[in-house]
């Protein structure tokens, strides 16, 4: 039976969330929002523009949001490039379910800006076989669309793919495809995930991880 891999971006390839805090925190509360850090954390999640909307609602254009979208990832990317690189073990993860066969894609609710950026930036896109950004949905997670749309693309069965998760609302995603899911604890701790039941593992990083063990019949169930 054929599986697929379909990873969410952000602080699961790669540990950044802290720094999509940062940006969001200081551009949101330069327009008035008055957040603190851990409230703007709580936020990150879907689409630039889903989140500016919750956070002012029908205050912008779509337009107005394009700009301050582009304009928050310039500052994130900016802050966060010395540091770009894949989360331990994660070069040997992709490398092996490679050789395995086992197609992969990004399920992320980033745009494509910085999908490109971490691909190109890491040179890992020969390991990618399809990628669904926040430009290619209609509702970014935790709607399962993303995830739907990358097992489509992967021509794989959403019951047949497994997806890599840093937060609680990739997760819920994930279950609303009918996916299970392994949680990585770079940005937030296992409670935070109580009410999921389609969690297969919690790993800090992929060294303890390997494809054979992952797809093991058991495990998948
Ligand atoms: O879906 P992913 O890959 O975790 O991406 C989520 C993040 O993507 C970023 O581009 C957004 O600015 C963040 O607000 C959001 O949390």
């Amino acid at each position: 039976m054929q599986k697929a891999f379909l990873f969410d971006l952000n602080g699961t390839m790669i540990d950044d969330m802290e720094f999509h805090i940062r940006a969001w925190h200081s551009i949101l509360n330069g327009l008035g929002a008055h957040l603190s850090y851990e409230e703007t954390k709580l936020q990150c999640y879907g689409k630039n523009h889903e989140l500016l909307e919750r956070t002012f609602p029908g205050r912008f254009t779509l337009a107005e949001k394009d700009t301050m979208s582009i304009e928050k990832e310039k500052q994130y990317q900016e802050a966060f490039r010395p540091q770009l690189k894949l989360i331990d073990g994660l070069a040997v993860f992709m490398e092996e379910a490679k050789q395995l066969n086992i197609p992969m894609a990004i399920g992320s609710a980033a745009i494509m800006f910085n999908i490109d950026f971490v691909l190109d930036g890491l040179n890992i896109r020969h390991y990618i076989n399809a990628i669904v950004s926040a430009d290619d949905v209609n509702i970014s997670k935790p709607h399962p669309e993303t995830f739907l749309k990358c097992a489509e693309q992967l021509g794989v069965a959403p019951e047949n793919c497994i997806v890599f998760e840093d937060s609680p609302k990739g997760v819920e995603a994930a279950a609303a495809a009918g996916m299970k899911a392994v949680v990585i604890t770079t940005m937030h701790e296992e409670h935070e995930f109580a009410a999921y039941n389609n969690i297969l593992c919690f790993i800090e990083d992929y060294r303890s991880l390997t494809v054979e063990n992952l797809t093991k019949e058991q495990s998948f169930m």
